[in-house]
């Protein structure tokens, strides 16, 4: 996909992975919306990205994503309608927002950021992309994560949540909403890498904090720009659908086939 001239939507935009995301799409030439749920923190990033990109080249909206309902404030379904409306189309779009919580009562809020969220942004993603509906095909890249890949015995509400993402993207795939209306759905599944998400790890959102640090401090971390060249890689190559890509500090990109036998 030639992205120059494009128009991406983003999900939890405002720091850390979600940010590099929206920089790399401006990088190439794109026109973004991107969102969150921290309007200080949005509105930060919206001033330097503005001043570096043009203010007709990128918007920013305050929206949380587990807001399933218009009478809450700002939605989803507010959020690409108003992609929509100012920049004319939407073709990439990526559902990123994501937080960790293991404990009563916080793991709910994280099935429904995480669950929830990236459930309704796909759905919202295919009405809007594709061409039986109007929109002119594009791409979906949902953000899981390499913990999804295997197991991780200091977040299991977490990785439950980004191995919900990872079949949800495989599936809808393969899904006629998608393939009859030229969509590409991929999704990403990153190790870990230098963002809030990871420096924050408490005992809130983790089992055994101190061992789960301990892996953390032991396991190499990317960049926020090494991950975004993983996802950019996954909007361009329209060869590309379906696809779980893994990215790490160790191996780079690796691209997993998931195979399931039955003895
Ligand atoms: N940092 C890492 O090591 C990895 C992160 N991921 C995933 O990448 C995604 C981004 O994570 P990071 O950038 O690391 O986290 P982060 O905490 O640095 O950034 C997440 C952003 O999402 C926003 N957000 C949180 N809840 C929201 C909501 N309900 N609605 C809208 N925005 C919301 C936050 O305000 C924040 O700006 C997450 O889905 C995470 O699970 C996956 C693998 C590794
Ligand atoms: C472990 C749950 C913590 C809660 C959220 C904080 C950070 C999340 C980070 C990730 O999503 C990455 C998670 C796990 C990585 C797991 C294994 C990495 C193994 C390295 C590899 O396979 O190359």
């Amino acid at each position: 996909m030639q992205v120059e001239g494009k128009v991406a939507l983003v999900t939890g935009g405002a720091e850390g992975l979600g940010r590099a995301f929206t920089e790399a799409l401006l990088e190439a030439g794109a026109k973004v919306c991107f969102c969150d749920v921290n309007t200080e923190q949005g509105e930060s990033t919206y001033t330097v990205l503005k001043s570096k990109y043009g203010s007709d080249r990128v918007i920013f909206q305050k929206c949380d994503v587990s807001n399933q309902t218009e009478m809450e404030g700002k939605s989803l379904n507010y959020l690409f309608r108003c992609t929509k409306e100012t920049f004319g189309n939407i073709d990439i779009v990526c559902n990123n927002a994501g937080i960790g919580g293991e404990k009563p009562p916080l793991w709910g809020k994280v099935v429904d950021v995480n669950v929830k969220g990236c459930i309704c942004g796909t759905l919202l993603a295919l009405d809007y992309l594709s061409t039986e509906k109007g929109g002119s095909g594009g791409v979906i890249v949902n953000i899981s994560s390499a913990g999804a890949l295997n197991i991780n015995p200091y977040g299991p509400v977490y990785l439950a949540t980004k191995s919900a993402i990872l079949s949800l993207s495989r599936s809808f795939a393969q899904n006629p909403l998608a393939c009859s209306g030229g969509v590409r759905v991929n999704v990403l599944c990153p190790s870990f890498a230098e963002t809030s998400l990871v420096r924050n790890i408490s005992e809130q959102n983790t089992y055994d904090v101190n061992v789960a640090r301990k892996f953390v401090e032991h396991t190499p971390s990317m960049s926020p720009k090494d991950v975004a060249e993983a996802f950019m890689e996954l909007v361009v190559d329209e060869s590309k659908n379906g696809a779980v890509l893994k990215c790490s500090k160790e191996k780079g990109k690796q691209y997993c086939t998931i195979n399931v036998t039955y003895s």
